[in-house]
């Protein structure tokens, strides 16, 4: 499989008063097209600051991050808001869908300014709310909310899909629905999804699993063969 990403000797410093904190010191990692990636680690360990500089929202201090063939750490801001828009689809873990818009319009919003973006329509059936496209958030379920999200990612038809504790406001059932929804899209789209956990028992759902310990790799594992999260048990 083809490189899509790959992380040399990447650091992170946040400067506050005095203090140096330091996120990320010296990590190196690469993803190949279509893989699942699940990165672990405790809380505090840097795996936001992976995601948010993988998906243009953070710059590193030092060190190379690529993209394909693009050095995405040479870009400004307007080149990197312009990637963003383009190519990354996002799930966090609070959804962050727009109040006032119902399923069907917040993807919709999302995706207008794509220029391959999905149908709307279409992605929300996929992810099972069909029945559900003109409700508004505040009638939705966390998981149902969640769903909008994955779809409003999904809909822009981006290279790669981060998401970001995407399980963490839910309870287990549903929480193991929505990373099967994300194990199902992966394979049927063929497209790159990163999850950030510190839920350890889900590694085995993953091609690879980077696990992260105080801002540096700690190891890489390649499951030859991932299992189904249906079969997951935590
Ligand atoms: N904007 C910031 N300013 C200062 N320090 C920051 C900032 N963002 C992150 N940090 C620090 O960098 C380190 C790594 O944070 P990061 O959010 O990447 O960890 P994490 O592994 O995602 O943790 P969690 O699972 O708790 O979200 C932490 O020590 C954190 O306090």
């Amino acid at each position: 499989m083809n490189k899509l990403i790959e992380f040399i000797d990447v650091t992170k410093e946040y400067k506050i008063g005095e203090v140096t904190i330091k996120a990320l010191n010296g990590v190196n990692f690469s993803i190949s097209e279509g893989e699942f990636v699940v990165i672990l680690g405790a809380s505090g360990a840097g795996k936001s600051t992976i995601l948010n500089i993988l998906g243009g929202m953070d710059t590193a201090s030092s060190g190379q991050v690529f993209v394909g063939d693009r050095e995405i750490t040479k870009w400004n801001e307007r080149k990197l808001t312009e990637y963003r828009g383009q190519n990354i689809g996002f799930v966090f873990q609070f959804y962050n869908l727009i109040p006032n818009l119902n399923a069907l319009e917040n993807v919709e919003f999302a995706t207008e300014v794509c220029k391959d973006h999905l149908d709307a329509n279409d992605i929300l059936h996929k992810v099972g709310l069909t029945n559900r496209i003109k409700n508004f958030p505040s009638q939705l379920s966390g998981g149902e909310q969640q769903r909008v999200a994955i779809a409003r990612a999904v809909a822009k038809n981006p290279l790669l899909l981060l998401c970001d504790e995407p399980t963490g406001a839910l309870d287990y059932v549903t929480g193991k629905a929505v990373l099967k929804l994300l194990q199902d899209l992966n394979q049927d789209t063929k497209k790159c999804v990163v999850v950030v956990t510190h839920n350890s028992a889900i590694a085995p759902m993953a091609d690879k699993v980077i696990k992260v310990k105080s801002g540096m790799v700690e190891s890489i594992t390649i499951n030859k063969e991932k299992q189904s999260i249906e079969g997951i048990e935590w």
